[in-house]
């Protein structure tokens, strides 16, 4: 029995609704704060969920490297140790293990690799990723082990990455099972190549899954070339189940999404980026690096509910920035953090009063333009 997905609202494409899960529910549109190491960097997990997160993304590859995933098992799993008694959704690991780890090798079989931080050699197939992030780790949300393949790609790689996600994701499945408490999304893939698009969503389809996440993307194609997969990639899945477009994105990749049809995102810009002084608004991104915040007393955004966004003056964060402080980390990633709620938030009205298309406009007119 999947979990159960309430669309309350939809305006054009753009739908709001509620993913209920036996550990909390989640408002779409939703953007998924990442726990990479079983943190969201700088921030404890009462901060997150001060800022109205109903989610956290968890990422298999490291956590299978430290602390592993049988002491995880051992400590209580995932939930227990982070303290974060709300949903989790975890990768397979597969896309990091292709961007971080130095050597590893892709056969039918699996993924096997060397950790980038001892060099151990690991295995990853699709039912060990099953295996680690359903029952050592008990996330709520798990992910088929997937290929993402590079871009640009010829179609015919595209083609091979796609059929092997498609035949990863029967495995998945199969391993998985049939469990109520937790549910497990297929990935789409196939470039931006539209009919492999369609074949990957069909074969997802003919396999069933809880909820379907739109892969290969934010690889490098660019926002335009994005938003041309979006135009028709969403829609090629169950309107009734969940869209979930992974790695996306800034704050204007968001509303191009969900006007496009998609409901959860994940994203580690919000944290990384405030680690280097970038900071969103709703009047646009600043990076309070720059020496036209040494004495503007102004705080960051009043209109972002969050101590950080309200408490403190730019002044105060350039300072911090300036001179590297760890509260400046702290502040300005618990600030971007609430940003993208207020921002997803934001759309969840916009949607539910049928008011999205003016939101997108004013959206575009407040804070892209000025980001220019
Ligand atoms: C989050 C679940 O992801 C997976 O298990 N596989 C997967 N992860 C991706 C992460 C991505 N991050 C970006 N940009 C920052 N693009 C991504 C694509 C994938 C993907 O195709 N497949």
């Amino acid at each position: 029995m999947p979990f159960p997905f309430d669309i309350s609202a939809t305006d054009g494409r753009a739908r709001t609704g509620l993913l209920r899960t036996p550990r909390g529910d989640i408002r779409t549109p939703a953007f998924m704060p990442v726990g990479t190491a079983a943190t969201v960097k700088a921030l404890t997990v009462g901060q997150v969920e001060q800022t109205g997160a109903d989610i956290l993304l968890g990422n298999t590859y490291h956590l299978m490297l430290r602390p592993g995933p049988e002491r995880m098992e051992r400590l209580g799993g995932l939930h227990r140790f982070m303290r974060w008694d709300k949903p989790i959704l975890t990768d397979s690991g597969g896309f990091q293990v292709m961007s971080l780890s130095g050597i590893s090798k892709l056969t039918e079989e699996a993924v096997t690799f060397s950790s980038h931080v001892d060099g151990s050699k690991h295995v990853l197939t699709p039912e060990r990723s099953i295996e680690i992030q359903a029952d050592r780790l008990g996330s709520d949300i798990v992910m088929q082990l997937d290929e993402c393949v590079a871009w640009p790609a010829e179609e015919s790689r595209a083609r091979e990455g796609m059929e092997l996600s498609a035949r990863w994701a029967k495995r998945s499945k199969a391993a998985f099972g049939s469990r109520d408490a937790q549910a497990l999304f297929g990935i789409q893939q196939g470039s931006t190549f539209e009919h492999l698009r369609r074949e990957s969503s069909d074969r997802l389809q003919d396999i069933g899954f809880d909820g379907y996440a739109i892969g290969g993307l934010a690889v490098g194609e660019g926002h335009a070339a994005m938003c041309e997969v979006l135009d028709y990639a969403p829609e090629m899945l169950p309107a009734d189940r969940p869209r979930y477009l992974m790695g996306v994105g800034k704050p204007v990749d968001l509303v191009e999404a969900v006007w496009r049809g998609v409901d959860m995102f994940d994203c580690v810009l919000p944290t990384r980026a405030g680690r280097h002084g970038q900071a969103w608004t709703w009047a646009g991104p600043i990076n309070l690096k720059n020496a036209r915040f040494a004495e503007d007393e102004e705080p960051l955004d009043p209109e972002v509910p969050c101590p950080a966004s309200q408490d403190y003056s730019k002044a105060y964060l350039h300072h911090l920035v300036r001179t590297d402080e760890i509260l400046g980390k702290v502040l300005l990633s618990w600030h971007n953090i609430a940003f993208f709620q207020a921002l997803t938030a934001a759309m969840r009205a916009a949607i539910a009063e049928g008011r999205f298309e003016q939101f997108r406009r004013d959206f575009h007119a407040r804070h892209v333009s000025n980001g220019r």
